[in-house]
């Protein structure tokens, strides 16, 4: 299978962990220590070049939210093509004690997907559906009533 090339400045640069990963694992640049409830931008001291048709999401690490709470606020962020800035991660405590992330620590992980770009056309009327309007929980048990908590 070819692979699709990303270029990367900075370090240390994006890695698969186990062959088969989807997210490569990226790092924290500084050090900080994140109180609970806390959020702090934390720069991951890399940047990165995607094709065109790319992104890559940032999304928390499993480890850290089972083990300390550790999310981000904006799961999954973003980083668009065109993006040449650092890849920086909003890192939010939701656990009960103090987190100290020290540079060089694995903090998030970014997954790079084809995206579709696609052609927004304003109309009067959708076509209709089978779930048509029914959303937010309509579905199952407990399930929204119509008209109820909107
Ligand atoms: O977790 C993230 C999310 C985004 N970005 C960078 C790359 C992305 O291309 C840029 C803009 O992100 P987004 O479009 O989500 O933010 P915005 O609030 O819409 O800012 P902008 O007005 O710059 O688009 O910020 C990151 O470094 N980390
Ligand atoms: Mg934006």
């Amino acid at each position: 299978m070819e692979q699709v090339e990303v270029l990367v400045t900075g370090s240390p640069v994006p890695s698969y962990a186990h062959p088969g990963d989807a997210g490569a694992d990226i790092h924290a640049a500084e050090a900080v220590t994140l109180e609970p409830g806390q959020r702090a931008l934390v720069g991951t001291g890399v940047a990165i070049a995607l094709p065109d048709g790319y992104a890559a999401f940032v999304h928390p690490r499993s480890g850290l939210a089972a083990k300390h709470g550790i999310t981000i606020v904006n799961a999954p962020g973003t980083v668009d093509a065109g993006y040449r800035g650092e890849i920086k991660v909003n890192l939010l405590n939701t656990g009960t004690e103090p987190h100290r992330i020290e540079p060089g620590d694995r903090i998030a992980q970014i997954v790079v997907q084809r995206v579709e770009r696609v052609r927004f056309i304003e109309v009067e009327r959708l076509p209709g559906s089978d779930r048509g309007e029914r959303g937010h929980g309509s579905t199952g048990r407990g399930a929204v009533q119509e008209g109820i908590a909107r």
